[in-house]
């Protein structure tokens, strides 16, 4: 008997099930690679449906509530998954067409034995849902914002801003790096544009970040146009010994010795350290010392001219390359974040020598994770002041300075008058001054 021949498009959309799957029950989200799925246009065509199911996962939430009567079936395998990659196809991509969204979606059920015996209900929810495709589609964008998140950043960034957050979480991140040197021939050659000091942005890729000019050669490294901010505040002379807490994969690391510091990168997960030996060496940089150690216990034997605390957070901030994370984190979670980025502050501020420059940042739009430390911070650690950042220290970002001289971005903010957005980060510049 000859071998039945799979329809086409049905792989693609088991592979994606599978990944959405794991993400919705807690992984980060990380695109489909060629060793998972091969075929180009195949691959392309999975990463769109699963990232549209995430960008668009409250209006998902929305259309799944109104059209399941008895909710989500429980232990049904990828049945969840290939509902949510199937309705954001047939609300929201109605470019790929109806028809294979529906009768891939029913076949995809039926190969899984977990999820096959609702197999009428997947083909009866998606009628339901074409049928309604138009009403749907024109759902509020005040649905992509979770509750958790919504009051605080609406009472925090204001209303303009927060169409900024959905403009931004539907658009994606475009990518940033960072060069070792500025120079004008690889940055037409990257087809970038510049953005900020020398951060760089390429809006549309056709290759994998490895096949990009000057990556092999350690010419630039990736890093959002947000989190490049930091590094640059430290203001001290070159050759100051300074100490990177919680530095892995090493971006602020790299610049910090491109600067010309003696760092010693440190951080708890040994095998994000070795990512990071791996980026310095092709980068043909080097650390003075690089650590595997817990940033809250660290004692040094001598004391830096500067410390950087890239502190672990709710990295809501990301939510346009990790659509999952303002889902994913509750009140609790950032409860929990900002007692221990109040543990690491405190020693990263007695690794500090006197007159030394702190910086705390974060990626994370929460004010507890951010301005709220601050003050923490100035009550709690005797010798500590703001050192603020000017408005010229952040040129073609000013807006993003606040009256005490923190820097605060978002991602409905364009630096360097930029489309595409930023990382949203918090970065706030002490001195010891005893
Ligand atoms: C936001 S990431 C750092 C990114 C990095 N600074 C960069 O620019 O590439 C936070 C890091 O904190 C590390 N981390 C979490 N808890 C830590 C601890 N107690 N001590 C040291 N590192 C810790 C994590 O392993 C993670 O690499």
């Amino acid at each position: 008997m000859a071998p039945k021949t799979e329809p086409a498009g049905l792989k693609l959309r088991l592979v994606a099930a599978q990944r959405l799957k794991s993400v919705l029950a807690g992984d980060n989200f990380a695109p489909l690679t060629a060793a998972e799925l091969a075929d180009g246009r195949d691959r392309a065509l999975a990463n769109r449906l699963i990232t549209t199911a995430l960008r668009r996962q409250g209006q998902l939430n929305f259309i799944i509530h109104a059209l399941l009567d008895k909710g989500m079936p429980g232990k049904s395998g990828t049945f969840e998954a290939i509902l949510r990659l199937s309705l954001a196809q047939l609300v929201f991509l109605p470019d790929l067409g109806a028809h294979s969204a529906l009768f891939l979606a029913v076949e995809a059920t039926k190969r899984d034995p977990k999820a096959r015996h609702l197999s009428g209900l997947m083909n009866a929810v998606l009628r339901s849902a074409q049928a309604n495709s138009a009403k749907f589609g024109m759902l509020s964008d005040d649905l992509l914002i979770p509750d958790t998140f919504g009051d605080t950043w609406l009472q925090a960034y204001g209303e303009e801003a927060i169409d900024g957050f959905s403009d931004a979480l539907l658009a994606g991140a475009p990518l940033d790096l960072t060069l070792k040197n500025v120079d004008p021939e690889l940055i037409e050659t990257l087809g970038a544009e510049p953005v900020l000091a020398d951060t760089v942005r390429i809006e549309q890729r056709d290759r994998p970040v490895e096949a990009l000019p000057g990556y092999a050669e350690g010419q630039w490294w990736v890093q959002d146009a947000a989190s490049a901010i930091p590094a640059r505040l430290l203001a001290l002379e070159p050759g100051a010994r300074v100490l990177d807490l919680c530095a892995a994969p090493g971006g602020k690391t790299a610049q910090l010795i491109k600067a010309g510091y003696a760092v010693t990168a440190l951080d708890s997960d040994a095998s994000r350290m070795e990512r990071l030996r791996g980026n310095l060496a092709r980068l043909n940089y080097t650390a003075t010392e690089t650590i595997v150690g817990d940033a809250g216990t660290f004692a040094p034997t001598s004391l830096y001219s500067g410390v950087l605390l890239d502190a672990p957070c709710s990295a809501t901030g990301t939510f346009r390359r990790h659509p999952e994370v303002i889902w994913h984190r509750s009140v609790g979670d950032v409860a929990g974040r900002v007692r221990l980025q109040r543990a690491l502050l405190t020693n990263a501020f007695r690794c500090l020598d006197t007159d030394g420059v702190l910086l705390y940042c974060v990626c994370s739009l929460e004010p507890a994770e951010g301005e709220e430390q601050v003050e923490w911070a100035l009550d709690s650690l005797p010798g500590l002041e703001l050192f603020p950042v000017t408005a010229a220290e952040m040129a073609g970002l000013e807006q993003a300075v606040t009256e005490k001289g923190l820097v605060r971005t978002h991602p409905g903010m364009n630096p360097g008058g930029l489309a595409g957005g930023m990382d949203g980060f918090f970065v706030a510049r002490f001195r010891r001054h005893r």
